[in-house]
């Protein structure tokens, strides 16, 4: 009788275990957690190697980062690689779902190439640190002039430093099962250094990563890089042309690529 007592205490985390929320949290924990370990040894790695902020440190961290997908169950099935293979500078453009999206980021990321972000971004402990060691530029959203200069001065840099800039054009994380109209920042930076434009497509995590309904199983996700679109001869008045094309063509590669997701069901074999 005296041992009955014991029997919800043992079922309760069995239950938990078993429940969708509890692994939610578990590998959602273990994401950031993991990550600011990594952080906390790429930093000295980066100072020694480069002597402070350098987007030759994004190799390292791309190296540090690249099995973290195993250890969430996730796997990347990437195509178009050869519109990769372009020389000198360009702007990436992908849509953003979920913080996830630094895994897919560090599967193709190229050489010589960091990311726009925004500026609370460096708040997030070694995180933020190692963030501003890759060279990442970071904007104030809240002040589209601020954000403009900080950019108008990334195009020289990209041309000076033979930089590649990776965009986030939706702004801001979104999982509403579509994209969100593109803002005009990565479109008028390509404008200004005159380089092409390279869009990514991440498939929806909607198969396997729900955050509202608290699900994170193991899944696939299809990286989809799209032909270059050129913006030589371009000019300002061309940015909400060229914005328009960039989000039709990535709009439709995300409801493919979606549509085709294999669905999770446990364990994926990698
Ligand atoms: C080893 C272990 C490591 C562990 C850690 C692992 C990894 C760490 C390493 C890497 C991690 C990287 C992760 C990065 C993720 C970051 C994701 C983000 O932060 S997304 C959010 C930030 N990014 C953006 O917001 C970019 C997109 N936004 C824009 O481009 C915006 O346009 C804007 C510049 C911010 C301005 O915002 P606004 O809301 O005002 O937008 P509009 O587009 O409507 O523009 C208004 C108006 O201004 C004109 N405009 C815009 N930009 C420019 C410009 N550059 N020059 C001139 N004019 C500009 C625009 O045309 C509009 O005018 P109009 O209406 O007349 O056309
Ligand atoms: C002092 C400690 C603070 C802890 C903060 C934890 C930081 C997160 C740590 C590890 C996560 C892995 C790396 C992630 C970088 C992801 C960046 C990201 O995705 O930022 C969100 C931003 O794009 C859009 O934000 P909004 O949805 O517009 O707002």
């Amino acid at each position: 009788m005296d041992v009955l007592w014991m029997v919800p205490l043992l079922l309760i985390p069995l239950l938990m275990w078993t429940s969708g929320a509890f692994v939610f949290y578990f590998k959602k924990f273990f994401y950031v957690a993991w990550m600011m370990c990594l952080a906390l040894l790429a930093i000295p790695l980066c100072i020694l190697k480069s002597g402070g902020r350098d987007v030759e440190n994004m190799r390292l961290i791309r190296s540090l980062v690249r099995h973290v997908k195993y250890l969430l169950g996730l796997r990347f099935e990437v195509s178009g690689w050869e519109h990769l293979q372009t020389e000198g500078p360009y702007v990436i453009i992908s849509n953003h779902q979920s913080s996830l999206d630094v895994l897919g980021l560090m599967e193709i990321l190229p050489d010589r190439c960091t990311m726009i972000a925004k500026k609370e971004l460096i708040y997030a402990g070694t995180v933020g640190l190692i963030c501003w060691l890759g060279g990442i530029v970071f904007i104030n959203r809240k002040k589209t002039s601020d954000a403009k200069s900080v950019m108008a001065d990334a195009a020289e840099t990209m041309l000076k430093d033979q930089i590649r800039l990776w965009v986030f054009p939706e702004g801001t994380r979104n999982q509403n099962g579509d994209l969100l109209p593109f803002k005009k920042g990565a479109f008028h930076l390509a404008v200004q250094a005159q380089v092409p434009i390279i869009p990514v497509v991440f498939s929806s995590y909607r198969s396997f990563y729900l955050r509202k309904e608290k699900q994170f199983k193991s899944g696939t996700i299809r990286l989809k890089i799209l032909p270059k679109i050129e913006t030589k001869g371009l000019t300002s008045d061309d940015v909400s042309d060229l914005c328009d094309k960039s989000f039709n063509v990535m709009h439709s590669a995300f409801l493919e690529t979606s549509s085709s997701v294999p669905q999770s069901n446990g364990p994926v074999s990698h």
